[in-house]
This record gives C-alpha cells, structure tokens and sequence, in this order.
C-alpha cells in the first residue's frame, strides 16, 4: 500500500466577502506501509485539511492523492478516521459502538461481535463490552473510538489529536498503548498533534509544517518510538539527550517559521 500525496494544494473559497485562503501549497508526502507519520505545526498551518485530503473529505484544487496509484475520490472502508472528540453513539453500549461501522458495512451481528471484541481486547477494554460509553472516562471513550477505527481494517488510520482532550497522564499511557497497537496490527498510521513531545515519541517520521500558505518545511526520521517498542521505558526515551536535542531543535524551528509567516 503507498498513499501519496503529489503536488497538492487547497485553496478555500472566500466566503462572504472575505479572501480566499491558501491553506495548502504543494504539499508532497508519501506514506508506505507501517509508516507512522506525524503532522505537526502553528495553528492554521493546514493539518486538518492535509488530513481531509487523505480521508477523501475534500479534493485539492490542484494536484493529486493516489491510494496505490488510483486517485481518491472520496471516503473509503480503506481509511478510517479517530478525531479528538470520539463522536461515539451515546445511546450504544461500548461493544455496539465498535462495531458500528462493521455493522454500516453489512457484516452479521456475530462475525461482528467476532471482530469488534478482538479490538476491545486490544485497547484494553474487556469488562466494559456492555457498559454504555457515556459512563467511561474521557481516555476511555477515546480508546473505544481507537477500537472502531480498527474494527473495520483499514489501511490507513487518520487520527486528528486523538489525544488532546486527556490529561497528562492518561494521555502518556494512551501515546504507549497506540504504539503498541500499530505494532500489533501493521497499519499506517497518520497522525496530528500539537505536542512537539508527542510528535517525536509516536512518529517514524516527522512533518513540521508552517503556515500561510501551510506547506512541508521540514522532514525528519525518528528512531524514538522503535526504542520504545525495543523495550526502553517510555520515561527514559523522552528524557534520552538525543530526544531533548530534537525537541529544542524542532521548537526552535516552530517559532521560527512562525516568526517569518
Ligand atoms: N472549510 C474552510 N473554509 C475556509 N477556510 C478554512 C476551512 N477550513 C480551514 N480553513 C482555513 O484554512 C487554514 C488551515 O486550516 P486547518 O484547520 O487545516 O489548520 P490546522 O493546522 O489543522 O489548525 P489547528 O491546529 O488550529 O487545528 C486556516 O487558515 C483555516 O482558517
């Protein structure tokens, strides 16, 4: 599987008398099977939409997005999305909310229940299959949208700070397990945030993006989540001078192209 993304750019209409905003310029990016790949940059510099691209949300106005060589024309079964609010069913217990989507697709209650308790188990939720989800916490719901996303194999996890509405610690246990789940299931995984730290300990490579117009203005392979998953423990990578390095140096950068904007 290759998605790729060649020479995009989005402009959106002015609306109501107001300019037109380039929110895109050229944008060039391909993601390969397992790849994690993580989006990071100001406010306003275009994450969202590169993501809406890749869903088939929104087409550019110039350019392509090729999913193995075919152009997307739309959302598909092929890419599922995780947004940081989970938009789960209030009314559907946790194991009805995962396998939703299933269910959208046709599949029978049984095979469904098959497929949709497996990712519940992944996302460390058994025990909670009947509970409704208003009654979880917020790291919770948010793993139950993860395990929905998943239940319906795609193979491209888009995810828009799926972690962003948690604190500090559930959200530093929820950055772990999902890298244990792209491990355990291969997908390709893209993903937003607006944690540089973030960024740096979940990606295999990292896209620094500034604004107006939102381009790529920088690209950078990491090592950090292969040495989690190696087995290092989570605290001792992010306080590695090799992680603290990166993270200055990427900072720096931010505020830099922020400045010159
Ligand atoms: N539907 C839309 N119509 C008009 N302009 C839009 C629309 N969606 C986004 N924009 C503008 O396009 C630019 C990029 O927005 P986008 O949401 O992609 O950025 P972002 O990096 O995801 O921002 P944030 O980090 O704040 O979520 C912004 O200037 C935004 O105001």
């Amino acid at each position: 599987m290759a998605l790729k993304i060649q020479d995009a750019s989005v402009v959106y209409p002015g609306i109501e008398g107001r300019q037109k905003i380039e929110a895109l310029r050229r944008i060039n990016l391909t993601i390969d099977d397992g790849d994690f790949i993580v989006a990071l940059g100001a406010s306003g510099c275009g994450k969202s939409t590169l993501l809406s691209l890749i869903a088939g949300f929104l087409s550019p106005t110039s350019g392509e997005v090729l999913l193995n060589d075919s152009k997307i024309e739309g959302p598909g079964a092929d890419r599922s999305v995780v947004f940081q609010k989970h938009a789960l069913l209030p009314w559907l217990n946790v194991r009805d909310n995962v396998a939703f989507g299933l269910m959208l697709q046709g599949c029978a209650k049984k095979e469904r229940y098959e497929i949709g308790d497996k990712y519940i188990g992944l996302l460390g939720l058994n025990g909670f299959e009947n509970s409704p989800v208003y009654a979880l916490s917020g790291g919770m719901q948010q793993r139950v949208g993860i395990a929905r996303a998943l239940a319906c194999d795609p193979k491209v996890l888009l995810m828009d700070e799926p972690l962003g509405a948690l604190d500090a610690l559930t959200r530093e246990k929820a950055q772990e397990l999902i890298l244990q789940v792209w491990r355990d299931t291969r997908k390709s995984i893209f993903f937003i945030t607006h944690s540089v730290e973030e960024a740096l300990f979940m990606g295999t490579r990292l896209v620094v993006m500034s604004p107006r117009p939102g381009r790529i203005a920088h690209t950078f392979d990491l090592p950090f989540s292969r040495m989690f998953l190696g087995g290092q423990s989570a605290r001792s990578v992010k306080a590695s001078s090799q992680f603290i390095a990166l993270r200055e140096e990427v900072l720096r950068m931010i505020f830099a192209d922020e400045e010159a904007a």
